[in-house]
């Protein structure tokens, strides 16, 4: 793509004399790869600015039929540099994007050795690979996690080594930081019920030339806290009065008997205090600020409602999340239910998120653009208000995958795989399945299937210049923005989780919400008279 745009500039360059209006900048060659190898994004965009200003000229008065024919072949190609630079450039930014992903991976990683040093001299030995997935972190050979076992003298991940972010400057915060230590746990991984007796194991073993998988997806997880918990915070489902009754009897009962500190939010807190003043102790937050050190603070997350409020719950948290224990509105038993919870240890799902952008053509920089979206379901790009069909390009890394043309696309997680996306024809995917869910909505084909791809990859959905109207993308059902004619939506595994406790164990969960909320192939049993055979 840019070898092709520099082709064209050399030719754009010979021509210069005779076309006196031509922009300077792109003539004199200044567009010129940088020493690092990529193109600077912002001369890239004043190259494509010029380009187009340059079609929008009005032709040199009594210009002859060659010259003419000349000019339009050139208009062409021009849009077709413009178009490949702006393609350099979002490229570019999503590449910083994940340099920086990489960076904060980097520091973590580098964060957890050093607590690790001083046990024992063999650990700085690690062979520490990096990988996309949270319960993924740390890849260890066998050797070496033997090693690291008589160095730390541990099999698990320890909330410490993996949660370093309980040391931020809340001076300025509206949350009181006094008894606000966040409880520290273990991680740990089983197997059908055994537990697994090492930290982690290579993915792939490669020994005396066979090629063998010994890890091929997550396992079962297991939380156990190291200190009691501390901090819950509760979240409820608005305006419902069963939710307001078992809200005030749960805040009352863990504050009572489990002498927890508790948050709810700012709405909630004004609800319990019309109840009641002796409601005052709760705690809450004043703004957005507030909202980021959150996670900071608490220990547990407790929805009261739906699936919507743990959506709700999951979108406070644009980095790292507590665990979050769902109760639907008829839990009787919630007092029996908690009490096992705070003691644990608690089986987890981690339900991945996934991380969105959205790419303005016009955007000059990638500064320019709105921050990172994270959802836990999926981001939706449909037609919106629009009669037309959309007309979606989608690439996966850089290879083009389809045009969507239908009613939209959805790019769903697998926890979301049972929500939108299964009423569009995908296919229910167990949440502990690390993969990215391409889904059609109402496409205009008789051959388009829906797609499972691996959660390593990047996509890409591009609103086209000759698409017919504008699209228009959402996140788990909410926020919606709109996409003109060459915006694109960038799409990727997020790095962070939503650990979610699980009443069982996350299939038991799974097969159980699937039976149980969407009465999952349900068919009158055959009777054993009829025909014979
Ligand atoms: N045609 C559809 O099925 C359709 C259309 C729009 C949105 N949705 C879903 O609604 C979600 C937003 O939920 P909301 O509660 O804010 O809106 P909402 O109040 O409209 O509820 C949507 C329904 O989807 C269910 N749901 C949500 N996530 C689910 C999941 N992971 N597995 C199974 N069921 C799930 C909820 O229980 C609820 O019954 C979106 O993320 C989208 O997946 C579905
Ligand atoms: N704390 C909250 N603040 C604002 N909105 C919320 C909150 N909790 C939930 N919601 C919104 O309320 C709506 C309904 O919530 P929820 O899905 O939990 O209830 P439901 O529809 O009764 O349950 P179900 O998902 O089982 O059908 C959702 O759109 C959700 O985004």
């Amino acid at each position: 793509m840019i070898s092709s745009s520099l082709h064209l500039i050399k030719r754009v360059s010979t021509l210069a004399p005779k076309f006196p209006r031509l922009p300077t900048r792109l003539v004199n060659g200044r567009v010129s790869p940088a020493e690092n190898g990529y193109i600077d994004s912002f001369s890239l965009l004043n190259s494509e600015k010029s380009i187009e200003e340059l079609i929008q000229q009005p032709l040199p008065q009594g210009i002859d039929d060659h010259l003419f024919e000349f000019s339009e072949a050139l208009r062409s190609e021009s849009l077709a540099v413009a178009k490949a630079l702006r393609r350099v450039t979002e490229g570019k930014a999503s590449a910083q994007a994940e340099a920086a992903e990489w960076k904060r991976k980097y520091e973590l990683e580098r964060a957890r050795n050093l607590q690790l040093e001083p046990k024992g001299g063999h650990c700085s030995d690690l062979n520490v690979e990096r990988t996309g997935n949270f319960e993924d972190r740390t890849v260890l050979s066998d050797e070496n996690s033997d090693q690291c076992k008589l160095c730390s003298g541990k099999d698990d991940i320890s909330a410490h080594e993996v949660l370093r972010d309980g040391e931020s400057d809340t001076e300025s915060s509206a949350i009181p930081n006094k008894m606000m230590r966040k409880a520290s746990f273990k991680l740990s991984w089983y197997c059908k019920g055994e537990k697994c007796n090492r930290h982690k194991h290579d993915i792939v073993s490669f020994e005396k030339g066979n090629i063998t998988t010994a890890e091929r997806s997550s396992k079962q997880i297991s939380l156990k806290w190291e200190s009691p918990p501390q901090t819950v915070l509760i979240l409820t489902k608005p305006n419902s009065n069963s939710v307001r009754i078992l809200c005030l009897e749960m805040v009352r009962w863990l504050k009572e008997q489990k002498k927890l500190n508790i948050f709810v939010e700012p709405r909630v807190k004004s609800e319990l205090l019309t109840e009641s003043s002796c409601y005052n102790f709760v705690q809450t937050w004043l703004d957005e600020k507030d909202v980021l050190l959150l996670h900071t603070k608490v220990d547990l997350i407790v929805t009261l409602g739906g699936d919507g409020t743990v959506l709700w719950a999951a979108s406070m948290f644009k980095g790292p999340v507590p665990p979050i224990v769902p109760f639907s509105l008829d839990s009787e038993h919630y007092r029996e239910y908690l009490t096992s919870i705070l003691r644990g240890p608690i089986s987890i799902t981690l339900r991945h998120r996934l991380q969105c952008h959205i790419i303005r053509d016009e955007a000059k920089s990638e500064y320019e653009n709105e921050g990172t979206m994270l959802v836990l379901n999926e981001v939706t790009i449909d037609r919106g208000i629009s009669s037309f069909l959309t007309n979606l390009e989608c690439y996966c890394d850089e290879s083009f995958v389809t045009c969507v043309q239908g009613d939209g696309l959805i790019l769903s997680t697998t926890s979301g795989s049972t929500a939108y996306s299964l009423a569009a024809g995908g296919s229910m995917v167990h949440p502990q399945v690390p993969g990215i869910l391409f889904t059609p909505i109402c496409p205009h084909s008789l051959s388009f299937r829906p797609l499972i791809l691996p959660e390593h990859v990047t996509l890409r959905v591009v609103v086209p210049f000759n698409s017919r109207s504008h699209a228009w993308v959402s996140f788990d059902g909410k926020g919606r923005k709109q996409l003109g004619p060459g915006d694109a939506l960038v799409c990727s595994m997020a790095p962070w989780p939503v650990p979610t406790a699980c009443q069982l164990d996350s299939t038991c969960d799974f097969l159980r919400s699937i039976h149980d909320g969407l009465h999952w192939n349900l068919r009158k049993t055959q009777s054993l008279d009829g025909p014979p055979s």
